[in-house]
């Protein structure tokens, strides 16, 4: 297959239009080793617009707002299908899900139906006690370790938090020990599946030949591994709240419902539902609520700390409001109330998504019918990533795009619901992400927090430009390595 372009030549001589090549400029050796920095440099040399051939597939690179606008919006339709990589249709139950799901009247009905019941302003809004119990627990912990004048793996720490946070989301259960924020279990296989699911298996590469090359590499044998502990979890889980909700002096009756609570109740409502939800949808959605929710904001909160760290004008500025909005409050959580006076916190939040979006390279499209995109011709299947990376890094957007200038969105309309293509952390679209609000709550209730409660300062008197900001690939873009921070108490 290849990706056309409608030749002059041709036009001149008024001849039918003929094809011309939109030439390959990288292969699938390159891709496994491009960070985006050197995605970034490549757009540079060749323009926004790449085409790579990943082994037997057509892959195009955009990295411009007008590009991102053609895939996301004036051909949405076209662009709204999910590639099949055999590690998400194995942690998705064959696409059971909403973010593996193939466009199309199952995935309509999911999406649906979790906007509604998951996903809504009203249900983000039932877990803020959870959000607070959790930043509270987080806090403690922190302090324990300036009582000890010990560093803080604020990387671990928010990873602790986020899953905390999500298993009582899920499933009304916390995993760490009780008042820490400690690894748990969930966390180590939380870590190691979306570690498995993010992996660029060259099978994903050669369909035809999947089975075989996943097989030889032992690609295989890890995701099989993976998965059936994950499935064990969420069997367990399952299996807990159907016998919880049999018991009819259950005291969490009391409680907020919980994901799967709707989700199970959901399942025995068939004929209002309009089709079955089967306990395989029910763990597909468990799936993309850890995988696509857990990661992804603790690896925002990371980034903004680390951002902070090293725009000391920024850190102070950022903690003046905050104290400016909570003042004295020895001891207590901010409260989410709060943080809608915190304007400049927010735009910390911005410019961090837009120096560190998700990545272009976990969750991409896939074109479901031909296409013209600018003057080229896209073929039916083309695989695209939409590069918001180098779109939040665009001069022609962005004055002086590499400096953290929170100020940026300062009285800006542009925000990130998908409406600005040059500022696309969560998408846009059709298939933009529908955890966009449970995401920013949580980062806003917890960077508050950390802002309000501790003085940050790095360790062992190293330079501010010694925190190292290199990214590694997975579901998330994560720093490489872990954030390590001296804490003191305001
Ligand atoms: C800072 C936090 C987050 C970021 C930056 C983020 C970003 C994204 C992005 C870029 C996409 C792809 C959108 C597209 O194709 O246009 C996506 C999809 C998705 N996200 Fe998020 N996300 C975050 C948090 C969450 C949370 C908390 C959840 C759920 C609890 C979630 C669930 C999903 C799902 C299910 C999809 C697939 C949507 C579909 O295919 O229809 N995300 N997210």
């Amino acid at each position: 297959m290849s990706i056309n372009r409608t030749s002059r030549k041709s036009r001149r001589r008024n001849l039918p239009p003929g094809p011309m090549k939109l030439p390959i400029i990288g292969n699938l050796h390159q891709l496994g080793h491009l960070p985006h920095r050197s995605l970034h440099r490549l757009s540079a040399t060749h323009g926004p617009l790449m085409h790579l051939q990943l082994g037997q597939i057509p892959t195009l690179i955009v990295s411009s707002p007008e590009l991102a606008s053609q895939i996301l919006k004036t051909h949405d339709q076209v662009f709204c299908n999910r590639p099949s990589t055999p590690a998400f249709l194995k942690f998705t139950y064959g696409g059971l899900d909403i973010a593996g799901a193939k466009y199309g009247d199952h995935w309509r009905q999911m999406r649906k139906l979790c906007m509604v019941e998951i996903f809504s302003a009203r249900r983000v809004h039932s877990f803020k006690r959870v959000r607070e119990e959790e930043v509270h627990v987080l806090i403690q912990s922190i302090r324990r370790c300036c009582s000890r004048s010990e560093a803080v793996n604020l990387s671990e720490m928010l990873l602790c938090m986020s899953n905390n946070i999500t298993g009582r989301q899920a499933f009304r259960k916390r995993f760490s020990n009780v008042g820490e924020c400690n690894r748990s279990e969930l966390h180590d296989l939380m870590r190691e599946t979306i570690e498995v699911a993010g992996e660029l298996s060259v099978g994903d590469f050669f369909p035809c030949l999947q089975y075989w090359v996943n097989v030889i590499t032992g690609f295989q044998g890890k995701l099989e591994r993976s998965f059936k502990r994950v499935d064990e979890l969420w069997e367990r889980e399952i299996g807990e709240h159907c016998l919880l909700s049999d018991l009819s002096d259950d005291p969490s009756h009391d409680q907020e419902e919980d994901f799967l609570d709707v989700l199970l109740k959901l399942s025995e409502d068939h004929a209002n539902l309009g089709f079955s939800l089967t306990r395989d949808h029910i763990k597909a959605i468990l799936a993309d609520v850890f995988f696509a929710g857990t990661e992804t904001t603790a690896a925002t909160l990371e980034w903004a700390l680390s951002e902070l760290m090293r725009n000391p004008r920024v850190m102070k500025k950022a903690k003046d409001e905050v104290y400016r909005v909570v003042g004295e409050k020895k001891g207590k959580v901010v409260e989410e109330s709060e943080i809608q006076q915190m304007h400049y916190l927010k735009c910390v939040i911005n410019e961090t998504l837009r120096l560190h979006p998700l990545g272009p390279l976990p969750i991409p499209r896939e074109s479901m019918e031909e296409c013209r995109i600018h003057i080229y011709d896209i073929p039916r299947k083309t695989r695209v990533f939409v590069n918001a990376w180098a779109i939040g890094r665009d001069p022609t957007s962005w004055e002086n795009p590499e400096i953290f200038f929170p100020e940026r969105f300062e009285g800006s309309v542009i925000n990130y619901r998908g409406h600005h293509l040059q500022f696309i952390p969560f998408g846009a679209g059709r298939r933009m992400c529908p955890g966009m609000q449970l995401g920013i709550a949580n980062i806003e209730i917890a960077l508050a927090n950390l802002l309000y409660h501790f003085n940050w300062e790095l360790p062992n008197k190293t330079s501010k430009m010694d925190i190292n900001m290199t990214e590694s690939f997975g579901i998330s873009v994560r720093k490489k390595l872990p954030l390590v921070l001296m804490a003191t108490t305001t």
